[in-house]
């Protein structure tokens, strides 16, 4: 009998109802109030409905109506178990096909491990002892072949090791640590049970993500690739019922996918206990140990009951890892192995960036010439996905209005929205039907959305970390993709590490940036303060003024292709234009299946740049950079 199995055992029959509508005493939520207490769920004092949900509904959904009981309807819910592998969003189970992705643009970025005993990177999937059916489901998701911090982190993991990865935005991070946590899983199950009639919920495995979003986004990624393994995998989060999420865990739980604030929640309400944690992921790890979230995670993993470091597993991945923070998250290590996949903290070539100068007053208006520029370059009236970032929700709400008003149909998504709003706008968007999507800084990690063409910074962010987030919607999976940014007085103390990064990617830096850059006392934070040297990949233990390199043994792992051309990217877009417009896949019609290159960018007459609608660069005329 599995842990799992003793669980459900141990519960189930004395829970379920006979009956519908009764709930037994012990599952009742003991305060229906503290229902809300996640970190990131702000929605009890904002009011209960809007323009996308009637009163009633949203009282509902948030779990404090009478209407139709949750609990019971969910029950007839099939088994998570019982979903077919193409319900969970792969259509076609065949290993012939191949994911419509190009990680070959990944292959010549540089790798750097150190660490002590680094266990050696893999090539292909096949080399590592990950089980038949994980391997089936690894097929049926199409992934022919490892990314580049796949290669290195699986092995690192599945020998044991703790980790601390950094790999750009897009790169396969999910699944580098989903795959051995379910592989691990499968081996440890049948050793490790809970306690003989334990009614709490023990998971083997923790990852925690920081927004609610990017928590379900996982989810769904680890069920794809537990597909038939029996490996139970459950999301809790904020803004939506908890008790439908106890029940989620009564029924068995190996992997817990959760936000911070709703994870303590369970935890204090006795239902959930960590003591059989063997595995656990922070995913933006930075993010989930900046001040922000830091107290809590502490909290989660030094005070709450989970094995400590050598006991447990732990993996920490983001695509920025800054040194104060690494030094920090080593707390939670131990004799761990640091992977930089490509610079830390830097941004992917395959992401165009462009700065303009743009007064906050102008905004507005230049994001509306911007996007009609951008349509009528379109081969279709139909607009490319564009995600606009801006400071505050108060400006994600009044620019949804504008756009709307303007006949540009767009959606906003905020932590100011209930649980409800926020997973329709994103809906919305990913179907195409609101093109737009206008976003804090809510959307801007970890979110894989396919065929973002287009991020907009209509507010820069503060951080040169989160600009590197934001832009990682765009240009994913070795696709390519466009970014703009609208610089203002205000960006100022940006100048010089949004230079650095351009630079570093191989991007066209304005002269005006520069000068602005040369003459900035600011380091904008992040990564210009925290990259030495020539090599970014820049483990923190290496930096300590009293510590002994030699310790940490590092290797440099460089692929076999050069890396992609630098310089002027018109030039190089010039020679890969053709390659670029053959494959584009990502540049599919949201709506259709059909590619259409043309769709956003229109032809490649006028690659010199030259500003045909009177901006500083013309939207009918980005193409890649450089890469094929
Ligand atoms: N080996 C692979 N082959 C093909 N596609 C892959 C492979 N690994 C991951 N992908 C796909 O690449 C996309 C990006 O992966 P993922 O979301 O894990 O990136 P990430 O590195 O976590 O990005 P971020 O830093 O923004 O969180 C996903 O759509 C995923 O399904």
């Amino acid at each position: 009998m599995t842990r799992n199995d003793m669980f459900t055992e141990s519960t189930r029959k004395p829970t379920r109802p006979t009956r519908p509508r009764y709930l037994p005493p012990h599952l009742r939520p003991q305060n229906a109030n503290a229902v809300f207490t996640d970190a990131d769920t702000p929605e009890l004092t904002r009011p209960r409905y809007n323009r996308f949900s009637s009163p009633q509904t949203a009282l509902n959904s948030s779990g404090r109506g009478r209407g139709p009981t949750p609990w019971f309807t969910n029950r007839q819910k099939p088994n998570l178990d019982d979903e077919k592998f193409d319900e969970l969003e792969v259509i076609d189970d065949t290993a012939a096909g191949t994911n419509e992705t190009n990680f070959g643009a990944y292959e010549d970025i540089p790798v750097q491990a150190s660490g002590e005993n680094i266990p050696p990177p893999v090539q292909t999937f096949a080399e590592i002892d990950l089980g038949d059916v994980l391997k089936q489901n690894i097929k049926r998701c199409k992934f022919l072949k490892p990314t580049p911090i796949q290669r290195h982190a699986i092995p690192v993991v599945v020998a044991g090791r703790d980790l601390m990865a950094c790999a750009q935005t897009g790169s396969g991070k999910t699944a580098a640590f989903c795959f051995p946590i379910i592989c691990g899983v499968l081996k440890n199950r049948l050793l490790l049970s809970s306690p003989a009639g334990s009614q709490v919920a023990c998971p083997l495995a923790l990852i925690l993500a920081p927004t609610r979003e990017l928590s379900c986004q996982i989810h769904k990624e680890a069920k794809k690739f537990a597909y038939r393994t029996g490996v139970k995998i459950v999301v809790a989060y904020g803004g939506t019922p908890i008790s439908q999420q106890f029940r989620n865990i009564e029924k068995g739980v190996d992997i817990l996918v959760a936000t911070p604030g709703r994870l303590v929640d369970m935890i204090e309400r006795t239902r959930l206990s960590l003591r059989m944690i063997k595995y656990l992921a922070l995913d933006e790890a930075d993010r989930m140990l900046d001040m922000g979230f830091e107290p809590q995670i502490r909290k989660i993993v030094e005070k709450m009951g989970m094995p400590p470091p050598g006991t447990r597993q732990t993996m920490l991945f983001s695509a920025t890892f800054p040194d104060e923070i690494q030094k920090l998250a080593s707390d939670f290590l131990s004799a761990y192995v640091f992977l930089a996949v490509g610079r830390v903290g830097s941004s992917t070539d395959l992401i165009v960036q462009r700065v303009e100068i743009v007064q906050d007053m102008d905004k507005s208006n230049h994001l509306l010439n911007l996007l009609h520029a951008q349509k009528s370059n379109g081969s279709r009236s139909k607009h490319p996905l564009t995600l606009v970032f801006v400071e505050t929700k108060r400006g994600a709400d009044e620019l949804e209005l504008w756009l709307s008003r303007n006949a540009f149909p767009a959606i906003a998504i905020h932590g100011g929205k209930v649980q409800m709003e926020r997973e329709q706008a994103l809906r919305s968007f990913k179907r195409g039907a609101t093109p737009i999507l206008v976003a804090t800084d809510v959307a801007s990690r970890g979110l894989d959305i396919p065929h973002v063409a287009h991020v907009i910074n209509f507010d820069l962010p503060k951080n040169i970390d989160d600009y590197v987030h934001r832009i990682g919607r765009t240009g994913r999976a070795g696709n390519c993709g466009l970014a703009t940014a609208f610089f203002s007085d205000k960006n100022l103390p940006l100048a010089k590490s949004l230079a650095e990064l351009m630079r570093e990617s191989n991007q066209e830096v304005p002269s005006w940036l520069s000068h602005y850059a040369e003459n900035s006392s600011f380091s904008g934070g992040g990564w210009a303060k925290r990259v030495g040297g020539k090599f970014g990949g820049y483990d923190f233990r290496k930096g300590f003024p009293s510590g002994n390199e030699s310790n940490y043994h590092s290797s440099t792992h460089n692929d076999t292709h050069p890396v992609p051309a630098t310089g002027d990217y018109y030039a190089a877009a010039s020679a890969s234009t053709q390659t670029f417009l053959g494959s584009a896949g990502i540049y599919a019609d949201p709506c259709t299946t059909s590619a259409n290159a043309d769709y956003l960018f229109g032809s490649n007459e006028n690659l010199d740049g030259a500003g045909a609608h009177g901006y500083a660069y013309s939207y009918g005329q980005v193409v890649a950079s450089g890469w094929e």
